[in-house]
């Protein structure tokens, strides 16, 4: 068996699939998020471990008695784990939605000349939210905490060292640090120097990269014992949560576009080679398959809908009706997302609005809709700017919003695209699988290839596929044009 883990912002899930990929086990376990005013998200690495241990074991009493041979890590991207000279945690990890070092973020890119000159020389343009503003603010705000860095690690490297004890970082996932250059696939060295003072403390605190898929290392026999696996299970390198959606859809191969909406709404098509021009927009970060894996990224999205749906005593099961009972563009009722800030549009310090309000249109079931349809809306101007004029003949659709039918037609009618969800709905998770399987192989030599892999284990659930209606197109490019116009009104952008 192989083993799949994916530590998402709300929670972690865990996957075991069979070498056919066949899921035979599954878990998760729910993560809290410290809020504050000042925009700040962080979590304690210790409830992302409580949070494995408990959601493996759950998978592992549905499957007893198979060994594991391999397993891997996925994880939230950018979050900021610091560990200090005995390796233990210094303070909460700052996450990927953390607003609160906006003013660092800025601060950096300006250091070095602005956003065109950052690009120019790393291949990527920092927004707030990647994990070298963090360091910055680390280090003007708590500069006792910073000087006692000796370790710096992302989300899914801390649970890898948890596992393995070793310490390195792949790609994929260090891509979105804003301390890495995306196209030589190296540390930016000047970047942190920046931040130390060339004294090269932040680059002796960074893990040894490796390419993605490799192993690196095996299970802590204490650890092992622990979550009921062999101390022989390999490690592969794991990645970023996107990344290894990717693998998890297939999007190892150009022209393939997936959208993920979780707590963020991501969309991201793998390229063969690095983004050659600057757009703030676009993150072009690499893949967890060694190659690049352009993406954009809201920052608003189940976690917005959660909330209207609780502030209306609502639940998610309420999301069918309302979308059923009313009609395209919410009778004039517009809701701008950013209820904790945003990414893209860059906006980290902005609010949501809700616009168009009447005596008509103000319910539950079109604020429900209006909330849902803002979030589709921001996303699917991410799906134009991925595919930049190329016409995507399907969108593959995963995360938490992808169980709703009724969001799904959403999607496909107001973009005139297919919808199709896979098999397996924990895509992150079953691409660590996939990746697990993959580097376990090529240790012992198996000429399988990546590809053939993803296609034995990649399946889609055809009947969940959405197809656009085209009797609602006008009624949707209308609603996408009355959103955009509140955007630009209300924020400039
Ligand atoms: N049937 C559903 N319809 C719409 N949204 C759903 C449904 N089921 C779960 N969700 C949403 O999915 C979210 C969790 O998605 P997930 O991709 O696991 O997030 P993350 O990776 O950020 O932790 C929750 O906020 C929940 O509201
Ligand atoms: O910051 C990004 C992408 O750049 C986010 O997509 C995070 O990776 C968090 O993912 P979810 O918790 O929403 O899955």
């Amino acid at each position: 068996m192989y083993l799949g883990i994916d530590c998402g912002t709300q929670g972690t899930k865990a996957l075991l699939i069979d070498e056919q990929g066949i899921a035979l086990g599954r878990g998760h376990a729910a993560h809290q998020v410290i809020q504050r005013s000042s925009g700040a998200r962080e979590q304690d690495p210790q409830w992302w471990i409580e949070a494995l241990r408990l959601s493996v074991k759950q998978a592992i009493a549905q499957a007893p008695g198979h060994p594991i041979e391999a397993l891997a890590v996925s994880g939230q991207q950018h979050g900021l784990v610091v560990l200090d000279e005995r390796k233990q945690v210094i303070r909460p990890a700052k996450l990927w939605n953390d607003t609160e070092t906006a003013t660092q973020n800025a601060e950096l890119i300006a250091r070095f000349g602005g956003q065109q000159a950052f690009f120019e020389r790393f291949g990527i343009i920092p927004l707030t939210g990647y994990t070298v503003s963090k360091l910055l603010w680390l280090q003007q705000r708590e500069p006792e905490n910073f000087a006692r860095i000796r370790h710096i690690l992302l989300p899914h490297e801390y649970l890898n060292f948890w596992l393995t004890g070793n310490l390195c970082a792949e790609y994929g996932d260090a891509s979105g640090t804003g301390y890495f250059d995306v196209r030589n696939r190296t540390w930016a060295a000047e970047v942190l120097a920046s931040i130390d003072q060339g004294t090269g403390h932040l680059l002796r605190a960074l893990p040894t990269l490796v390419p993605a898929q490799r192993i690196i290392g095996t299970v802590k026999p204490d650890v092992a014992a622990d979550l009921g696996i062999s101390n022989s299970c390999l490690v592969a390198s794991g990645g970023g949560d996107n990344m290894m959606g990717a693998i998890g859809t297939g999007n190892v191969t150009e022209g393939v576009v997936t959208m993920s909406l979780g707590t963020s709404a991501t969309v991201y098509s793998f390229r063969n080679k690095p983004a050659a021009s600057p757009n703030p927009s676009i993150a072009p970060f690499c893949s967890s398959s060694n190659g690049w894996l352009p993406l954009v990224c809201t920052m608003n999205a189940t976690n917005v809908v959660t909330q209207t749906l609780d502030t209306l005593g609502r639940t998610v099961t309420d999301i069918e009706s309302a979308l059923a009972t009313t009609i395209p563009g919410a009778d004039a009722l517009t809701f701008i997302p950013f209820l904790n800030g945003e990414r893209t549009p860059d906006l980290p310090s902005a609010h949501g609005s809700i616009l168009g309000v009447s005596a008509s249109n103000f319910t539950p079931e079109n604020l429900i809709r209006a909330t849902i349809e803002g979030v589709s809306f921001g996303i699917l101007e991410g799906l134009d700017l991925i595919l930049d004029g190329t016409n995507a003949k399907r969108i593959l659709l995963i995360g938490g919003g992808s169980r709703s039918a009724h969001w799904r037609q959403l999607l496909a009618d107001a973009s005139g695209t297919d919808v199709h969800v896979p098999l397996e709905e924990e895509a992150g998770c079953l691409g660590a699988c996939i990746q697990a399987i993959f580097a376990a192989r090529s240790e012992i030599g198996s000429p399988e290839t990546f590809i053939e892999i993803c296609d034995r284990c990649i399946k889609l659930d055809d009947q969940r596929t959405a197809s656009p209606n085209p009797a609602r197109a006008s009624q949707y490019a209308q609603a996408r044009a009355a959103y955009k116009h509140y955007r630009i009104t209300q924020y400039g952008v």
